[in-house]
This record gives structure tokens, C-alpha cells and sequence, in this order.
């Protein structure tokens, strides 16, 4: 496999939390929340060239982000320990999503990094496997490794997949980074959303309770959900700092993705079920 010339690319593809409820906080500290995690078309992507070295390099590197504390590096050696494996390997990452927008780069590109080893290690480790192993990186790694649009509990770890209509997003990045801890430790948090039942769910009935934190301390975030509000249904994902905006179509999205003020940076992306992630194990799987 010679990656250097026609790297086989595995993608990592972004989400979006269509809702987040909070629900109240465990003994550790974790929030028990409710989710809808949608899967999109759209992300990064890897590349893996085997080694008999048993070294593992990651490039090029993430500017902020030393070797050992990329995901990408820590999947792969977490994975390499646990199973014993001897060879090493060289991950080429293409990275397009910005970091820490609440669209789960950081996450995906770990999960992608174990499904591909997975496969190229032949460590024959079950997607249950896979997930445990991935939640002790980040409570979205399970999700990533399992692929499919989901309702999520728990720490976000308790998945249940379901099918939407695979509509449009326009993701707006608005230029400010939000940290997860700082969200989730933030003393004005609502942590108090009753339960609903997964069957219940609506968009409209929803909502993102790690908004308004994110709002009164980036003012840009509020603006930037006014801007888009006007033309479609619209919300922060995650713990922010990214808004989407849902559509029917692409062709939607697109024209008002033209219209998006220069200061902000956004994608369209559609909605997907299954994840490209897993439909690039199918066909490696069938080869
Ligand atoms: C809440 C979500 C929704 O997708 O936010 P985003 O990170 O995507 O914005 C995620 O589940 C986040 O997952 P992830 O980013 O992997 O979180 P982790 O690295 O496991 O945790 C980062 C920090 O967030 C807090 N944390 C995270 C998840 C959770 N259910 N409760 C928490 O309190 C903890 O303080 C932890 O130290
Ligand atoms: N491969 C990686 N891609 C993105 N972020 C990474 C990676 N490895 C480590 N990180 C760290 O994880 C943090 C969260 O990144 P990310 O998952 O993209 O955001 P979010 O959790 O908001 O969706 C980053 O700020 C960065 O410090």
C-alpha cells in the first residue's frame, strides 16, 4: 500500500446535535444527556501506510496540538497495545473541520483510526469492542465508530440508530472556538431537562441547553443564529461553537451559503443515515 502516491482515503465525517438536553450530572462529573446525533456527508479524512517498524507517525501536524494529544495518534496506539501488535503505521490526516466546533472532528478522526486499523491490524475487534475501547478517548467516539444517525444517552455512549430524511445543513463555523469543559462546567448551566421518550421527538419540540452559555459569552454566536434564523430552522451543535441551519434540499442550503456574510466560514452538507465512515468498511470489507 503506497500511500504517497494514491493514498486510499478513509473518511471522518462531521455531526451535528439536531438537540442536546441536559438532564443532570453524574457522581464523576459527566452530564447525562439526551441527543440526536445526524451523521453528515462531509468531514475530514485519513490514510494509512503500514509499517514494520512499530512506529506510529501522524502528518502533518495539527498546529496547537502536540503528536502524543492528537486523537488520531492516541487511537492508534491505544489500539495497537490493547491487541498487541507489532507492526507500526504512517496516517496521513487531511484535516477540513475546524476544531472545537461542536462537530466532532477531534472524535470522528479517532473512530476512523480504529475502524481502519481494525481492519488493516486484523485485530477482528467487534463494532461493541471498537466503541468501548474508543469512549475512554471521548464520549463521541462510539457514536463515530458505530456510524449511524442515533438518539443518544447517557454520556452520550447509550446509542439507539434511527432514520430521518436525509435533508440538507448549511454549518456555520463563526470563528470563535468553544471548549467542552468550559461549557460543561460552566455554574449557570441548565442541567435540569425532564426526560423525553425518543419517539416524541421533533425539532421544533427541542432544543440546545448549552446555547445560551455560549451565547452570552461569544456574542458572535447569538448574531450569527439571528443572521441564519431568517432563513431556515437553525441551532448551535454540541457545546458550540458551530450553528446549522436545516434544509430540504442542498440547492436550498447552497443559495443561502452565497448570501453568508464574508466574516463567517460555513459548508452544506447532507444528512446521512449511515455514515460514509461505515459504507468505506463495507466495500473494503467485500474486496
Ligand atoms: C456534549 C458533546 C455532544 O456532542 O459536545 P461536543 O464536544 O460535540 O461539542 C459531546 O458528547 C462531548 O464529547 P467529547 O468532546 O468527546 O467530550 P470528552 O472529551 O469526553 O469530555 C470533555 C469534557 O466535557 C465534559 N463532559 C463531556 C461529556 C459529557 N456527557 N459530560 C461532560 O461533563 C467533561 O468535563 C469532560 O472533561
Ligand atoms: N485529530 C484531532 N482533530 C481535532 N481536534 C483534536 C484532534 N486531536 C486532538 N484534538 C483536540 O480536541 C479538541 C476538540 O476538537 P473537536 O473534536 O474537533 O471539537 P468538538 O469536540 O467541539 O467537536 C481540539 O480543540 C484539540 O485540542
Amino acid at each position: 500500500m503506497d500511500t504517497q502516491l494514491t493514498p486510499d482515503w478513509w473518511p471522518s465525517p462531521a455531526k451535528l446535535n439536531l438537540f442536546l438536553h441536559i438532564l443532570g450530572r453524574y457522581p464523576n462529573g459527566y452530564h447525562q444527556l439526551q441527543s440526536l446525533f445526524q451523521m453528515l456527508d462531509t468531514g475530514d479524512r485519513l490514510a494509512f501506510s503500514l509499517n514494520t517498524t512499530g512506529d506510529i507517525t501522524v502528518s502533518p501536524e495539527i498546529p496547537g496540538v502536540n503528536t502524543e494529544d492528537n486523537l488520531v495518534y492516541r487511537a492508534a496506539s491505544m489500539l495497537q497495545r490493547h491487541c498487541n501488535v507489532s507492526q507500526g503505521v504512517d496516517i496521513l490526516l487531511d484535516k477540513q473541520l475546524p476544531m472545537g466546533g461542536g462537530i466532532g472532528g477531534g472524535s470522528s478522526n479517532a473512530a476512523t483510526t480504529l475502524v481502519a486499523l481494525n481492519h488493516y491490524w486484523q485485530c477482528k475487534l467487534s463494532t461493541d469492542e471498537l466503541a468501548e475501547l474508543g469512549l475512554t478517548l471521548g464520549a463521541d467516539v462510539p457514536i463515530f465508530v458505530r456510524g449511524k444517525t442515533a438518539f443518544a444517552g447517557g454520556v452520550g455512549e447509550d446509542i439507539h440508530p434511527t432514520t430521518l430524511p436525509e435533508q440538507a445543513y448549511l454549518v456555520v463555523f463563526p470563528g470563535v472556538h468553544v471548549g467542552t469543559a468550559e461549557v460543561f462546567g460552566h455554574p449557570e448551566l441548565p442541567r435540569d431537562t425532564p426526560p423525553m421518550r425518543w419517539q416524541d421527538y421533533e425539532f421544533e419540540s427541542t432544543h440546545n441547553d448549552c446555547q445560551q452559555i455560549v451565547f452570552n459569552a461569544h456574542p458572535e454566536v447569538a448574531k450569527l443564529l439571528q443572521w441564519l434564523v431568517h432563513y431556515a430552522p437553525s441551532r448551535m451543535t454540541g457545546t458550540g461553537a458551530c450553528v446549522f441551519a436545516k434544509f430540504e434540499t442542498v440547492s436550498q442550503a447552497s443559495d443561502v451559503h452565497k448570501q453568508l456574510p464574508s466574516k463567517w466560514s460555513g459548508f452544506v452538507a447532507k444528512g446521512m443515515n449511515t455514515s460514509p465512515l461505515l459504507l468505506k468498511l463495507e466495500q473494503v470489507s467485500l474486496i
